[in-house]
């Protein structure tokens, strides 16, 4: 028989990756009574099988790649990587999958971890039905906080679960490289983890449907990050899309669009996200199950006033850093409303907004080289209706990059808003990039005028210097 228990908090959080953790710490250090529901692990996605292990993958073969464009340093590093002892340390990155650290760090705040599956059961009111059959139903006094992610999304391919395909959590977690890999996608994760597992051993093929990689991104940093990929020895086909897949005797085969056979061990599809909404009882409040949840800028779900949705599952960013600045800012949000303030500060950049989720959003790459970006493309300023000039820098000029390895590739953009002369946006890709893209965070969250910008001066010799040629190539052409 089911036993149920009721309980009563300021605040209920259904998700306990890095958002809703950051949301429970915001509300607790308000004072506000908080629970935080969990059904696997809590730290969440990102700790355990997305950002911490496929950086903890990648960053060896970032080093090694970087090592191997020094002279006298080259030789040293020639051989493979120790693949073994890579994903031993991944393992304790990722606390070898347990979550007894993240756990006390919430009891420590005084928040009260839920085991189990939670289900929002009416207005305020989320049911979390343990591993053990016993059934707990949180009452929330002021907010219930959506934090439960997304997914990995499959193609619709016959025959796929037979397949046993890689999705972002095998590529992450897996103990050995597989001897012939192929992925498909042209996002992040495709190419993140096609770089890692091309440089672990495996013989990398990367499919990919559109024209090139990282679309998101301006065009030159998918063709650079393509273009090392290929001499890194994998196989790039663009424009190729998965007709079907099977598994024949262990071994993966891929039939593409345009006819051709492809062989391999293992196949990721690194296709995409969705949420993880489908069960979570959104239907009892009228809301769509499997839905993202759209947000105001404070974070409140769209024409609730108890309900926030916050991290990946609003689909603002899918981005743990953007996550917990959304979580610090509902948490805020959550915590004023709670206290009867009658007006938030939700103007652009306000204490309870979270307009950087609009115009300096940033991203870092890490592949060999890396691509960082914040705000916007020339393409989605454009769009957007800006009148802009994109300025171009090729990063081999500047005597910090020569400095960081020889036959250094990598180039800048910035994207000067010419009514405002402020930057909308800059890209950075090459080697030891992904550390300068706060600078250009802080000069487009900032609107930091150009005028003003020429005195921020960058040190000799860094890669930072190309501040300075951007400058300048704005102001002489
Ligand atoms: C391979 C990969 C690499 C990535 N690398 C980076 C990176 O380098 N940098 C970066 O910024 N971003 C990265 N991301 C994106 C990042 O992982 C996400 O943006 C981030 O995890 C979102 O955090 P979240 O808390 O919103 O959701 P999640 O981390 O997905 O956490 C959601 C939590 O909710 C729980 N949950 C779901 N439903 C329920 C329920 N009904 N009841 C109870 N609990 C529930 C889940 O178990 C999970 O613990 C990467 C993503 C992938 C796939
Ligand atoms: N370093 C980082 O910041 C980092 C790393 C990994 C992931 N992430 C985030 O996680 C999110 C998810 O990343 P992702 O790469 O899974 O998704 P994505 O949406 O960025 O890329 C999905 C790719 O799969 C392709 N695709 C979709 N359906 C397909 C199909 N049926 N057949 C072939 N190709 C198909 C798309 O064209 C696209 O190239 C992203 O928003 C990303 O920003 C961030």
């Amino acid at each position: 028989m089911t036993e149920t228990e009721s309980i009563a908090y300021d605040v209920v959080v259904l998700g306990a990756g890095p958002v809703g953790e950051n949301v429970a710490d915001r509300t607790r250090a308000a004072g506000l009574s908080t629970a935080v529901v969990e059904s696997e692990l809590v730290g969440g996605e990102c700790s355990y099988w997305a950002c911490m292990p496929s950086k903890a993958l990648l960053r060896p073969v970032i080093a090694q790649a970087d090592a191997r464009r020094l002279p006298g340093l080259a030789a040293a590093v020639q051989g493979p990587l120790d693949t073994a002892k890579i994903t031993a340390r991944r393992d304790a990155f990722t606390s070898h999958w347990k979550d007894d650290g993240q756990v006390g760090w919430l009891e420590g705040i005084g928040a009260d971890v839920h085991r189990g599956h939670g289900r929002i059961t009416g207005p305020r009111e989320v049911t979390v039905a343990g591993a053990d059959g016993t059934e707990r139903v949180l009452t929330a006094r002021h907010a219930v906080a959506v934090s439960t992610g997304t997914r990995a999304v499959l193609p619709e391919l016959p025959g796929l679960a037979e397949v046993k395909p890689w999705t972002s959590r095998e590529a992450t977690s897996a103990k050995e490289a597989p001897g012939r890999l192929i992925v498909v996608g042209g996002g992040v994760v495709a190419t993140e983890m096609a770089c890692a597992w091309q440089a672990l051993g495996s013989q990398v093929t990367l499919l990919v449907r559109g024209k090139g990689l990282l679309n998101r991104m301006e065009p030159f940093a998918g063709e650079l990050v393509a273009e090392a990929l290929g001499e890194a020895g994998a196989d790039v086909r663009t424009g190729t899309s998965v007709a079907s897949v099977t598994r024949e005797d262990g071994t993966v085969v891929v039939v593409t669009d345009g006819g051709e056979r492809i062989e391999a061990d293992e196949i990721l599809f690194a296709t995409g996200r969705a949420p993880r909404t489908d069960d979570i009882g959104l239907d009892t409040i009228g809301l769509e199950p499997g839905s993202w949840l759209p947000v105001d800028d404070s974070l409140r779900v769209t024409g609730s006033d108890w309900l926030y949705a916050v991290g990946d599952v609003n689909h603002r960013a899918l981005l743990t850093h953007q996550g917990k600045y959304q979580a610090r800012i509902a948490g805020a949000a959550i915590a004023a409303r709670a206290s009867g303030v009658p007006l938030l500060e939700t103007d652009p950049w306000g204490a309870h907004a979270a307009t950087a989720d609009h115009s300096a959003v940033p991203q870092v790459v890490f592949t060999d080289p890396e691509a960082a970006a914040v705000g916007l493309s020339l393409a989605e300023a454009e769009q957007a209706g800006h009148r802009v000039r994109a300025v171009d820098y090729d990063l081999a000029n500047v005597s910090g990059a020569s400095l960081y390895g020889d036959g250094y590739r990598g180039r800048a953009r910035m994207i000067v808003d010419l009514e405002r002369e402020i930057l909308l946006g800059v890209t950075f890709v090459g080697p030891g990039v992904g550390e300068l893209i706060h600078s250009a965070t802080i000069a487009v969250s900032g609107e930091v005028p150009i005028s003003r910008l020429w005195h921020a001066v960058p040190s000799y010799p860094t890669i930072s210097e190309v501040w300075l040629r951007l400058l300048e190539t704005y102001r002489d052409n």
